[in-house]
């Protein structure tokens, strides 16, 4: 028991450090918080809780990802590298996958929630 909350104190030290240094983790923390406010203020179904709690985790995990990895790239590669510069650019990409879906996925659950209220104003 020690051990996995000792586990879990190095995992919540990653967080920070993602969270203090990097723009985006903040940013996508802020959008993942105005989601779950929306999702609140619509009422939406479990379902659709599901794919908006899915897509937060998604983005914030590859964010993670693509801070140690980039981190890790620096400690074996301070220098310029083509190859280094080739692992931070698909790292990227992964994340950029993950957040085009997580757009797709908020255009269907809350566009036509958003133009059915403006609708009725
Ligand atoms: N050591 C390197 N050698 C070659 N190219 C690099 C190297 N480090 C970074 N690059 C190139 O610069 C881009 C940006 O790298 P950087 O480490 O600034 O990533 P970032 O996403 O801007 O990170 P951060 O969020 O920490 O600012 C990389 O995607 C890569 O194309």
């Amino acid at each position: 028991m020690k051990k996995f909350i000792r586990s879990v104190g190095f995992a919540l030290k990653g967080i920070s450090y993602a969270f203090a240094t990097q723009l985006n983790f903040r940013i996508q923390t802020f959008v993942a918080l105005i989601a779950i406010a929306m999702g609140l203020y619509f009422n939406i179904s479990a379902s659709e809780w599901h794919w908006v709690t899915l897509c937060i985790a998604l983005v914030l995990m590859m964010e993670l990802f693509n801070t140690g990895v980039e981190a890790l790239v620096d400690l074996v590669s301070p220098g310029y590298n083509e190859l280094a510069g080739r692992v931070k650019d698909v790292s990227a990409a992964a994340v950029l996958v993950v957040a085009l879906l997580t757009i797709i996925t908020g255009a269907i659950i809350f566009l036509p929630k958003i133009l059915l209220l403006i609708h009725a104003a």
